[in-house]
């Protein structure tokens, strides 16, 4: 079987947990507060607020309240859709500033290269915004990658744990599944993605981490793409 597309996690997988962990959600802690209070009440932010709200169950919640929620989303790494959405936003100010870049493992970086001129068809699933997303490989490390990249997919298309999310993925890329290669470091994820039909790999880039029945890499450079 050909694979025609791979789909790909970033964190733990194209980049490292402790990017995310310990620049990105740190900068996003420090700066989240001010920034929604600046911006409360611009509408693609208020729409945000709103959502928050309707999440948590309190519709008429004041920022502030709206704030500590967020802040202890951060703490808890939940991957709720509004807090996604604001923090591409807070982080956007990181990258320009040159706070930071957006961390990308060389390896990485040289096989999508490789395949995206193999004609392979590239995609980003991820938790973080799609506008985070593009953020991150528009200020990487290796400049900006967003020209590999076919399309991305947040937590709008559903969550990284359910197998409609790989389905409708499948059904967007116009592709069998089975001519699909979904990359993560999360068991949880690799195994959804098995139910929809699609191949997998488990990347396990730190020493110490939970192994499961995938094929196993600890670089992009150990996939072999006719092997499936
Ligand atoms: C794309 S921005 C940083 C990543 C992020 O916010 C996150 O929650 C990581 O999620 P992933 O699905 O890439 O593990
Ligand atoms: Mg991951």
């Amino acid at each position: 079987m050909t694979i025609k597309a791979i789909v790909t996690d970033i964190e733990g997988t194209t980049g490292s947990i402790s990017f995310v962990h310990e620049t990105l959600f740190p900068y996003a802690r420090t700066h989240l507060p001010d920034f929604i209070r600046e911006h409360a009440t611009q509408p693609a932010i208020a729409e945000q607020l709103d959502a928050v709200r309707q999440e948590i169950g309190q519709p008429d919640a004041n920022t502030e309240t709206v704030i500590e929620q967020l802040l202890n989303w951060i703490a808890e790494d939940k991957k709720i859709t509004p807090l996604k959405a604001l923090q591409g936003l807070v982080w956007e100010n990181g990258y320009k500033t040159e706070a930071y870049k957006g961390h990308l493992y060389p390896d990485a970086f040289q096989k999508l290269s490789d395949w995206q001129q193999q004609g392979i068809r590239l995609f980003i699933y991820s938790s973080g915004s799609v506008y985070a997303q593009k953020l991150l490989f528009g200020y990487s490390d290796f400049g900006d990658l967003n020209h590999l990249f076919e399309g991305n997919f947040d937590t709008l298309i559903g969550g990284k744990k359910d197998v409609a999310s790989y389905q409708a993925i499948a059904e967007q890329l116009d592709l069998p599944a089975q001519e699909i290669l979904f990359l993560s470091d999360v068991i949880a994820e690799l195994d959804a993605a098995q139910a929809a039909g699609l191949k997998t790999t488990h990347l396990i880039r730190e020493p110490g981490m939970e192994t499961g029945e995938h094929p196993q890499v600890s670089r992009f450079d150990q996939i072999d793409l006719t092997a499936f």
